[in-house]
C-alpha cells in the first residue's frame, strides 16, 4: 500500500496505486520537478524533452519571467523550436480565440508542447495537446492555482466557462527561484486556492452525506495534509521565502493530483469555485478585469463558510463546516483580500451570484441545500447586506 501521506513531490510521478475507496488511482505524469536554480542544472529535466521539434507557448510576462531564459538554453541545446509569445494588452482568456490562435501557430511536425506561464498558458497547452495527441510539458512560473497537475482544461467557450476533458502534463517544471518572483497577488491567488478546499472537500462530504455520492477519505486527507502545512506558515507568505513558496506549490500541485484520482474536480471544487466562476464570467462577458482566479476563491471560501453557518442547522450530523473568522483570521495573516466588495466585486453581481452560481455546473454544495430549502433568495440578501451595507 503507497503511503500517500508521507510521498515526497517527485516521488507522486507516475503513481498507480488501488485504495481503500476501491477505485485505482494515477497519475499520468512522467516527472515533477519543483526546484531551486534549475535551468542551472539541466540535467533535472533535459530527459523530459526527448523530442526534437518543440513548440514553445508563452505570454509577454511569463517571457520575461522564465521563457527567454528557457529559450535560449533550448537552443543552445541545439532543439527545432517554434515559439509563439501571446502578445495580449489586455489578460489572456482560455477562449477560442487563444486555442485557435495556437491551432494556426503550432508546426504540423511538433513532437512537444512546452507551456510557460500559469493557469491560463497550462490549461491552453494542455488543450491543445489532448486534442492533437502531442505531449506538453508545462514550465511552472506562479504558484497561482491547482490546474498544473490536474487533466481538464477550465475554457470560456462562448462567453460561459465550462470545464472540459484534457489530458495530464508530461512534466511539470518548476523553480522556487522563478515561483517567488511572480507577483503576491499571484502568490495570494494560490493561497486562495488552497484555502478552497475547505469548503470545496465540506461540499464533497456533503454530497456524500446526503446523495451517498463516491467518496474516499484518502485523497481527503492527502489534500488537507498539504492544505494545512500552507495555513500553517501562512503568516510567512507575504515574505516570499523559498521554503514557504516550495509548500504553496506542492499543495497547489497535490490539489491537481487529487483532481486526477478521482476523474474530475471534486475534492478542488465546490461552491466557492462556482461563485468564482460567475464572477469571472460576469466580467468577460462585459469585456471588463476580473480577479484571479485564486483570488476570488479566496473570497469564495469566506462566503461559503458564512452559508454554511447561515444553513447550520439544516446540515446532516457528522459535517464539520469550517469557521468563517478563522478564514478571515488566515487572508489577515496573507495580507489577502477577503471581502467580494474589496476584490471589486458589483454588488448586484455578489447578490446574483449566491441565487444562480450553483446552475453553472452540475455538482451537489452547500448552494444546492440552500436552494432545496428555498433559501437562497434570503442568503443572498444577508451576505450582500454583510458585505456591502
Ligand atoms: N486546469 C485546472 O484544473 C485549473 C485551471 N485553472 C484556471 O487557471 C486560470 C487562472 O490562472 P492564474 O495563474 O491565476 O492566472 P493566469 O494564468 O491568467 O495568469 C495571469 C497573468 O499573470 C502573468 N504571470 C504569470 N506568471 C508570471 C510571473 N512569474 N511574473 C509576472 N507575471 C506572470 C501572466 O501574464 P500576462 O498578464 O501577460 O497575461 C498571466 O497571463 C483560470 O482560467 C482558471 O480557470 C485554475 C485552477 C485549476
Ligand atoms: O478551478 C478548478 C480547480 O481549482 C477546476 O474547477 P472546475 O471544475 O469548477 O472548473
Amino acid at each position: 500500500m503507497v503511503d500517500l501521506l508521507n510521498l515526497k513531490i517527485e516521488q507522486m510521478a507516475d503513481l498507480n496505486f488501488k485504495c481503500e475507496c476501491g477505485r485505482t488511482h494515477k497519475v499520468d505524469i512522467e516527472k515533477i520537478i519543483v526546484g531551486s536554480n534549475i535551468l542551472n542544472d539541466k540535467s533535472s529535466f533535459i530527459d523530459i524533452i526527448n523530442s526534437e521539434n518543440l513548440f514553445v507557448v508563452a505570454d509577454k510576462n511569463t517571457y520575461k519571467s522564465w521563457g527567454k531564459e528557457l529559450i535560449r538554453l533550448l537552443k543552445r541545446e541545439n532543439y527545432q523550436i517554434t515559439e509563439f509569445i501571446f502578445q495580449n494588452e489586455d489578460h489572456l482568456i482560455p477562449n477560442e480565440k487563444s486555442v485557435g490562435r495556437l491551432l494556426i501557430e503550432i508546426p504540423k511536425n511538433t513532437s512537444l508542447i512546452i507551456g510557460v506561464g500559469s493557469g491560463t498558458i497550462n490549461d491552453l497547452c494542455r488543450f491543445l495537446s489532448y486534442k492533437l495527441n502531442i505531449p506538453y510539458v508545462i514550465f511552472a512560473t506562479a504558484p497561482s492555482m491547482d490546474g498544473y497537475a490536474s487533466m481538464v482544461s477550465p475554457l470560456i467557450v462562448e462567453g460561459f466557462k465550462k470545464t472540459y476533458e484534457a489530458t495530464y502534463a508530461k512534466a511539470i517544471v518548476s523553480d522556487t527561484q522563478v515561483l517567488r518572483n511572480a507577483p503576491l497577488e499571484m502568490i495570494h491567488a494560490g493561497f486562495g486556492d488552497i484555502l478552497g478546499k475547505f469548503t470545496s472537500l465540506t461540499d464533497w462530504k456533503l454530497s456524500k452525506l446526503i446523495n451517498d455520492e463516491y467518496y474516499c477519505e484518502k485523497t481527503v486527507e492527502f489534500v488537507e495534509k498539504a492544505r494545512d502545512l500552507c495555513v500553517k506558515n501562512a503568516e510567512e507568505i507575504s515574505q516570499r521565502s523559498e521554503e514557504v513558496t516550495k509548500q504553496i506549490m506542492e499543495a497547489l500541485i497535490i490539489s491537481g493530483i487529487a483532481i486526477g484520482f478521482v476523474g474530475y474536480s471534486r475534492p478542488a471544487s465546490g461552491a466557492e469555485h462556482h461563485l468564482a466562476h460567475y464572477w469571472e464570467m460576469d466580467a468577460i462577458s462585459k469585456n471588463i478585469p476580473h480577479p484571479l482566479h485564486g483570488n476570488s476563491v479566496g473570497v469564495g471560501t469566506v462566503v461559503v463558510s458564512m452559508i454554511y453557518q447561515l444553513m447550520k442547522d439544516k446540515l446532516p450530523k457528522g459535517l464539520t463546516p469550517p469557521d468563517p473568522e478563522y478564514l478571515i483570521s488566515l487572508h489577515k495573516k496573507v495580507g489577502s483580500i477577503y471581502s467580494p466588495k474589496e476584490l471589486g466585486i458589483p454588488k448586484d453581481v455578489f447578490q446574483d451570484s449566491i441565487i444562480h452560481a450553483r446552475e453553472i455546473r452540475n455538482r451537489y454544495t452547500i448552494l444546492q441545500l440552500a436552494h432545496e430549502f428555498n433559501l437562497l433568495e434570503k442568503i443572498s440578501t444577508i451576505l450582500t447586506d454583510k458585505f456591502y451595507g
